[in-house]
């Protein structure tokens, strides 16, 4: 990904560091009765860098956003789901998006996943990288301390705020 945007290629791992932040999280949706009325996570985008996500190897549930539609994701027997998260859009300068994405129900069968989410040290800021600002591409994220990032994430999510990356668009 940094080659992409012509950084050297082990630049955001570099940046990650011995203290960067990385929380494992197990989701167990239950079979719901009326999937049609209640999802198993309303739409978001994550808070991280970036996310692996170990979904369901015989229940799909995962959909993604893209101009409006939702779309499902397959399920392919034990790959990874590699996902944007939102540091990487605000450090890339909004080269990178996150993707909004939700989970939805199921009246049969209940569903895991195993989420894996990195991101910087908590007490680092983030904003985008100065290599990535110039003139023609002017600066679009507001600075943020990561630890302060996160807990608007979850904050925004817990309310049903809008996207909390909305709020550091300049
Ligand atoms: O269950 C899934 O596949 C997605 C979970 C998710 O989006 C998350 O934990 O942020
Ligand atoms: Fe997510």
């Amino acid at each position: 990904m940094a080659k992409v945007i012509n950084l050297p290629e082990e630049y955001f791992v570099n940046m990650l560091g011995e203290k960067s932040f990385t929380q494992a999280i197990f989701n167990y949706y239950p079979q719901c009765p009326r999937p049609g009325h209640v999802l198993g996570l309303r739409p978001h985008t994550d808070g991280s860098m970036i996310t692996i996500n170990f979904i369901d190897a015989t229940v799909s549930g995962l959909q993604l956003q893209s101009n409006g539609v939702w779309y499902n994701v397959p399920i392919i027997p034990n790959a990874l789901i590699v996902n944007i998260g939102d540091v990487m859009e605000i450090l890339s300068n909004g080269f990178f998006k996150s993707l909004v994405h939700r989970v939805v129900t199921n009246a049969e069968k209940e569903r895991l996943s195993l989420v894996m989410l990195y991101t910087l040290e908590p007490e680092k800021e983030i904003e985008p990288l100065s290599e990535l600002v110039d003139d023609e591409r002017p600066r679009r994220y507001i600075k943020i301390k990561n630890k302060d990032y996160i807990a608007k994430v979850y904050h925004t999510y817990a309310n049903h705020g809008k996207l909390a990356i909305d709020t550091l668009k300049i």
